[in-house]
């Protein structure tokens, strides 16, 4: 029987006395500078500040109200029925039914307006962060993991409104009611205000011995939780890989383990924490029992009164649940305020900014110089990227970039798009300095077509306009039939209405490029920047593609990443890249009497 209790369903308690030392030292995620936070959501509340002082003084009102109810219970009994007063105790039950009345509507009115509130006040956060994202530079997401900044996105703001949903006013009205419970009961007897508070040091010590276990083990289901999703997404998403290596066997072993852990951790916490309304009932018993035997015996000596005592019982009810709220929200506000510090420290990071204004509306030629550009990713980096390197490419000519893999090519693309500043030298588009021409305007007119191009969980036709939003139906077809996609597209279940998924799942990667070969025609860019596929795609396709591109390129400043032999024939210039720097620059012809580095590459069969 013991042996049940102990492991309930052979479930092994699951803390040592090891992980419950360690659980003790546990930190409370802190904000470094919360009075900033709270003031910066203060500037966000705006014009509702005005709502929320109402809702602050109803919050007073409630607590004051909640107060006056038993205080009343008393006096209607000491007064009225224990002297049978049956016309006064009528009008005093009157006066009650008012006073819950209006408690009900001032906590009706203020868990409203200040749900309105919050939900203004995080609308203006969630859309402020977001806004903000769109116009952070590419380094700044280079830095940090896409799951994290989703996690801003969600679950940090997710608390903040939680927090100003409910536990602001919670904590707000269960410190006034705390106090002003406090200061009533000892005015009316400090003996009894005694005895009411003597199960405080105990509901302290019975809340930290289980919120000790249900802490630890809620952090343990938590990951539990992720373990698994992180699992299941895996399985998913890698489902192929997984039948074609025949492991579902293992997969299902190793999911069985990690779900056998989820339910352990899962009981055990729920169970730990189901003990916490129980031993607050307990405690709150006992306190109603201490109160009425003692308030009985002072009532016999005649030191207090029968309504007296009924006024304490209900205080004492009343104490134990601010008590208990002000514990649970502890933690909440605390991580909320953390939460949003985080949410500010990235809305206070330096957005691209466009120093010039007045080439706003130049349309580009696609004459593009280098000129000396040295550029790292990480100014810390001993050796740059790039290093020194100069050229000049006339507008409407192909340049085809080769070199080894890591030589810098991607990132001369880059600093094309202007998606990273050069930390030397300058890069002029028709001889102006880039830095002179607002970025919309240089990437509005440039375009990039890469090997895994990116799709959104929009319509095909979507998905081409992407590249001008103004473009209309018939000019996004005309891309697509010069991009050899129209023929595909028209096969899909719905045609151009088709929803892709995220990943472009239901296409192939050939089909895949073409669309973004379309969404690049629908552009109708100055420079284009093009990334050859080196995955192998079948000849039909892959003879698709080259044409398409072709016809892309046409009369456009095109940089490509070449990876066939033909694409670099087809090229005006050939640029060789090793380690950062442009070590030959020419014509296909002059490189190969040249005999150099292309030479070899050529001959090795690099390319
Ligand atoms: N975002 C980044 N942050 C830091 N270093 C980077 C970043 N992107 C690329 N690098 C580094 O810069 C160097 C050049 O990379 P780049 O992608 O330009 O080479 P590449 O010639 O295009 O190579 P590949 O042919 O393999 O695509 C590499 O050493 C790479 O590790």
């Amino acid at each position: 029987m013991l042996n049940f209790i102990r492991k309930p369903f052979g479930y092994e308690p699951i803390l040592t006395k090891e992980d419950l030392k360690k659980s003790t030292k546990k930190k409370v995620e802190k904000a470094s500078d919360w009075k900033g936070v709270l003031s910066r959501i203060w500037k966000l509340v705006d014009e509702q500040r005005f709502l929320l002082i109402i809702v602050l003084l109803l919050v007073v009102v409630s607590s004051a109200l909640s107060l006056l109810g038993p205080y009343m219970i008393g006096i209607i009994i000491d007064k009225y029925i224990t002297q049978s007063v049956f016309v006064g105790l009528a009008k005093m039950i009157g006066l009650l039914v008012i006073v819950y009345v209006f408690l009900s509507i001032s906590l009706y009115m203020q868990s409203y307006w200040m749900i309105g509130i919050a939900q203004q006040t995080i609308y203006r956060l969630r859309t402020g962060l977001f806004e903000h994202l769109q116009k952070l530079p590419v380094s700044f997401f280079d830095k940090r993991q896409h799951g994290e900044l989703m996690s801003r996105m969600t679950n940090d703001i997710e608390n903040v409104s939680q927090t100003l949903n409910s536990s602001f006013i919670q904590v707000f009205s269960s410190v006034l009611t705390l106090v002003g419970t406090t200061v009533v009961m000892l005015l009316l007897s400090p003996l009894l205000t005694a005895v009411t508070l003597t199960i405080v040091p105990f509901m302290y010590f019975a809340m930290r011995w289980i919120t000790k276990r249900t802490s630890k083990l809620f952090k343990e289901q938590q990951q539990a939780v992720g373990d698994l999703n992180g699992m299941i997404e895996e399985t998913i998403s890698g489902q192929r890989i997984v039948k074609a290596f025949s492991q579902e066997s293992r997969m299902l072993e190793e999911f069985t383990v990690k779900s056998e852990r989820l339910k352990r951790t899962g009981f055990w916490a729920l169970t730990y924490s189901g003990f916490i309304p129980k031993v607050m009932n307990l405690l709150n018993n006992t306190s109603f029992a201490l109160v009425a035997a003692v308030g009985g015996v002072l009532a016999y000596k005649g030191s207090v009164t029968i309504g007296e005592i009924v006024i304490f019982t209900e205080y004492a009810r009343q104490f134990t649940r601010p008590l208990n709220d002000l514990a649970n929200q502890f933690n909440t506000v605390l991580s909320a305020i953390a939460g949003a510090e985080r949410v500010f420290s990235i809305m206070d990071e330096p957005a691209e900014v466009d120093a010039a204004n007045e080439n706003k509306d130049y349309q580009l030629k696609g004459n593009v110089t280098f000129e000396h550009v040295t550029f790292r990713y990480n100014k810390e980096d001993e050796t740059p990227t790039i290093q020194d390197v100069s050229f000049h490419v006339e507008a409407g000519k192909i340049v085809a970039l080769v070199g080894a893999t890591g030589a810098g090519k991607t990132t001369i693309m880059q600093l094309l798009a202007r998606f990273y500043e050069v930390n030397e030298g300058t890069i002029l588009i028709d001889g102006i300095p880039m830095e002179n021409l607002p970025r919309f305007t240089l990437r509005s007119q440039t375009a990039f077509v890469l090997q895994d191009p990116f799709l959104f969980e929009m319509t095909v036709k979507e998905n081409i306009r992407y590249g001008k939003l103004n473009a209309t139906d018939e000019q996004l077809i005309d891309a697509a039939k010069q991009a050899n996609a129209h023929d595909f597209i028209m096969k899909l279940p719905d045609g151009y209405d088709t929803i892709l998924s995220a990943d472009g799942g239901e296409i192939s990667q050939g089909q895949k490029q073409l669309l973004s070969i379309a969404r690049a025609l629908v552009a109708d860019p100055a420079i284009l920047l093009l990334d050859e596929a080196t995955s192998s795609i079948d000849t039909v396709t892959e003879l698709k593609i080259q044409e398409a591109l072709e016809y892309l390129m046409e009369g456009r400043t095109s940089f490509v990443i070449a990876h066939r032999l033909n694409t670099v024939r087809k090229a005006d210039l050939v640029f060789v890249m090793e380690q950062g720097k442009l070590i030959e620059a020419g014509s296909q012809k002059d490189l190969l009497e040249k005999q150099g580095t292309y030479y070899k590459m050529l001959t090795n069969s690099k390319i």
